[in-house]
């Protein structure tokens, strides 16, 4: 018995001397437990404050702190379980550099440094659905472009119902391709969906 517990000093664990008093052919019961740390990250880009409001729902709904889109490089998108990310528009009509704010060059610089295959990714876009009705939230149909090209897959599409819109660059097969609020004509709302996107976001596999 001396010899066994010395056996398991030099182990150093008392695990080490349970494995080691087991006889042969006996099963162990104490399965090995395994704790899995996810992270997410919520990325964001902003000229008068309203998506980061949005990114603070969002990140209320999660429990993950948003980052303003110029401090996140292609290893933190790598190292991210999950990705959420949001912009606003005013480029109105642009083909590209929709947004207007330093998510524009952050696309083409950084985020083509990043792979992305096999990632989840979920998109947000601000803007005005009356004012800009032609081009809602158009910067949001240039995340989609530029994440799928790092072989994302994007989750969270949305009903274009309950907004006051025409058109949108941000529509792929009849649904917006992410969350859209309008803070100009539909504050009161925002919270709400931004909630309710969350555990849509869950439902669909994000691992929030
Ligand atoms: C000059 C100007 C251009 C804008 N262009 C658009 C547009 O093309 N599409 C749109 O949906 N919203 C447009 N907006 C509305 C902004 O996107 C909206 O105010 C948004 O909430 C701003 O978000 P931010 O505070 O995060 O910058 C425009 C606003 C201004 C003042």
């Amino acid at each position: 018995m001396l010899r066994l517990y010395a056996v398991a000093c030099i182990l150093g664990t008392s695990e080490a001397f349970t494995a080691r008093t087991l006889k042969s052919g006996a099963k162990r019961t104490n399965a090995a437990r395994c704790t899995t740390i996810m992270s997410g990250l919520i990325g964001f880009a902003t000229m008068s404050g309203n998506t980061e409001r949005i990114a603070g729902y969002i990140g209320d709904a999660t429990g993950i702190s948003p980052t303003p889109i110029a401090d996140v490089s292609a290893a933190d998108l790598e190292a991210a379980d999950c990705i959420i990310c949001g912009a606003p528009t005013w480029n109105t009509g642009a083909d590209d550099m929709r947004s207007g704010t330093d998510i524009d060059d952050w696309l083409y610089s950084e985020l083509p440094n990043a792979d992305l295959s096999g990632k989840k990714v979920a998109l947000f876009g601000l803007g005005d659905s009356a004012g800009y009705s032609g081009n809602f939230c158009d910067s949001v149909g240039e995340l989609y472009d530029c994440f799928t090209a790092r072989g994302a897959t994007v989750v969270g599409f949305t009903d274009q119902d309950g907004y006051d819109h025409y058109d949108s660059k941000a529509i792929r097969d009849d649904k917006f391709c992410g969350l859209m609020c309008d803070e100009q004509n539909q504050m009161d709302q925002s919270e709400d969906r931004a909630t309710a996107w969350v555990e849509q976001l869950k439902a669909e596999g994000m691992p929030l």
